[in-house]
């Protein structure tokens, strides 16, 4: 490469505003570290009337025309920042044909369409870097490709949506309606673009796909993952799992359980003692725990321009300064195997469930019965608040129990008359 590194930024949203000011900024310690300039050359818009956030100076040019980033010989690597799997793909491909690496933080475009991407980089030798793509600011990708590579990882839990974290954490502290809460990440550049992807777990479980990836060396099908969001949680959950000595969370969780990837996204109740119970608003955290090194824990910002582009810089940093082939995946097959993946239902953990039920003699013993014939174990159980018109919220929690059990007790005890609302039901960590 050159003494002047040329980019090719696809997007100038939220993200490539932040790549542009971090380079403004930094630029001359980057240059002292790598001995290289930075310059981003063109950037590709939808719209390029638009007014821009950040200027990022008349040696930049805009465009609307994808093939100017690939099709241009002076640009040395192609930065996609635009989000979707259809355009953004192209891109890609075009761009790793055209002889070009890639830096992308597109965890949907990865975890869903990656696989022909990956092997097609892999082939040509070039370089398909994705830090920003998982958990914002937070270098957990080279950290798995490197700094733990020596490691077996025993199991990757974490808060992996900034969108869903800032909402259950303005719920709980601030006592915001989840509409409102979710409004205000929106304007604070946190969301995706369509945020049911942020609110029901899917940008979550996009960001795991690539950390089972980056742990095991494994395609974990999207399609297959279990994923539930936070759409369904109420304040009344938020309260009650809080005098519990909860705070609810949306959790990715993957571990190794007889070999096999057991794996999925969902809220829990995550006791407040635990650092990840105290990661609030847009951080997120990823706790790794590794058979030598042991458990270790990182957090961050998760989402915001600057946060991302320092994640996004890393990347173009590293292929600035590799020698060598550049390891995309920190595995040395092209294509990774399929994940060997555990059956969901029969995951194990403890549970919390709420039943609202009318007030009468018999109820608790009834659940309980039903738990009993399921082999789930109570631990607690206590009849929360007064009678009011649409019942009484009893709360259970339970010892760990299978996933389909779960499934089956709540199935057997909603067909009961006393049940008055669907029963709720989350894991605990
Ligand atoms: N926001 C965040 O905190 C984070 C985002 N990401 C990921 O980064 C990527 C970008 O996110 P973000 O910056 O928030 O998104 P924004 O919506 O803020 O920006 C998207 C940019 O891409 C351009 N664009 C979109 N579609 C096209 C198209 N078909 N042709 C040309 N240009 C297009 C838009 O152009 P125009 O401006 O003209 O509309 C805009 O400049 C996504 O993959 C996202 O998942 C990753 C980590 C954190
Ligand atoms: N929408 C995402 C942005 C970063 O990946 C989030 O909220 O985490």
């Amino acid at each position: 490469m050159n003494d002047v590194i040329r980019l090719g930024l696809a997007g100038f949203g939220t993200v490539g505003s932040g790549v542009a000011k971090v380079i403004a900024e930094n630029g001359e310690l980057i240059r002292r570290r790598t001995g290289k300039r930075l310059h981003i050359k063109t950037v590709l818009v939808r719209n390029l009337t638009k007014a821009r956030a950040f200027d990022p100076g008349q040696e930049t040019s805009f465009t609307s025309d994808p093939s100017r980033l690939w099709a241009d010989p002076e640009i040395d690597i192609v930065v996609e920042l635009m989000g979707g799997t259809t355009t953004a793909y192209d891109i890609i491909e075009a761009s790793l044909n055209a002889g070009k690496h890639v830096v992308t933080a597109n965890k949907a475009l990865l975890a869903e369409r990656g696989r022909p991407l990956f092997q097609l980089a892999g082939e040509k030798g070039l370089g398909l870097y994705y830090e920003a793509s998982v958990a914002g600011g937070i270098p957990i990708v080279q950290t798995l490709k490197e700094s733990l590579a020596a490691n077996r990882i025993e199991k990757i839990v974490g808060i992996l949506n900034g969108t869903a974290n800032y909402v259950l954490s303005e719920m709980t502290t601030s006592n915001l309606e989840f509409e409102t809460a979710l409004e205000q990440a929106k304007l604070l550049g946190y969301a995706e673009a369509d945020p049911t992807l942020d609110i029901e777990g899917i940008d979550a479980a996009h960001k795991l796909i690539m950390l089972i990836r980056l742990a095991y060396g494994a395609h974990y099908p999207f399609e297959q993952l279990p994923v539930t969001g936070i759409s369904g949680v109420t304040s009344e959950d938020i309260r009650l799992v809080y005098e519990f000595g909860y705070r609810l969370k949306l959790i990715g969780q993957a571990r190794e359980v007889d070999g096999k990837i057991e794996a999925g996204v969902f809220p829990a109740l995550v006791k407040y003692t635990y650092l990840l119970a105290r990661v609030g608003g847009n951080y997120n955290a990823v706790r790794v725990e590794a058979n030598a090194a042991g458990p270790l824990m990182f957090s961050g910002q998760g989402a915001g321009g600057l946060p991302t582009g320092s994640a996004v810089l890393a990347d173009i940093l590293s292929l600035v300064k590799c020698c060598g082939k550049p390891d995309n995946t920190g595995f040395t097959e092209i294509a990774l195997p399929d994940a060997d993946i555990l059956d969901p239902d029969l995951a194990v953990a403890e549970h919390y469930f709420r039943f609202t039920v009318a007030d009468r003699p018999g109820v608790m013993a009834a659940i309980a019965g039903v738990m009993g014939e399921l082999n789930i174990s109570i631990a607690q159980a206590v009849q929360k608040g007064a009678p009011s018109g649409r019942g009484v919220p009893i709360v259970f929690l339970t010892h760990a129990a299978r996933t389909c059990d779960v499934h089956e007790a709540v199935r057997r005890i909603d067909a009961q008359d006393f049940i008055e609302a669907p029963t709720v039901h989350y894991r605990i960590l």
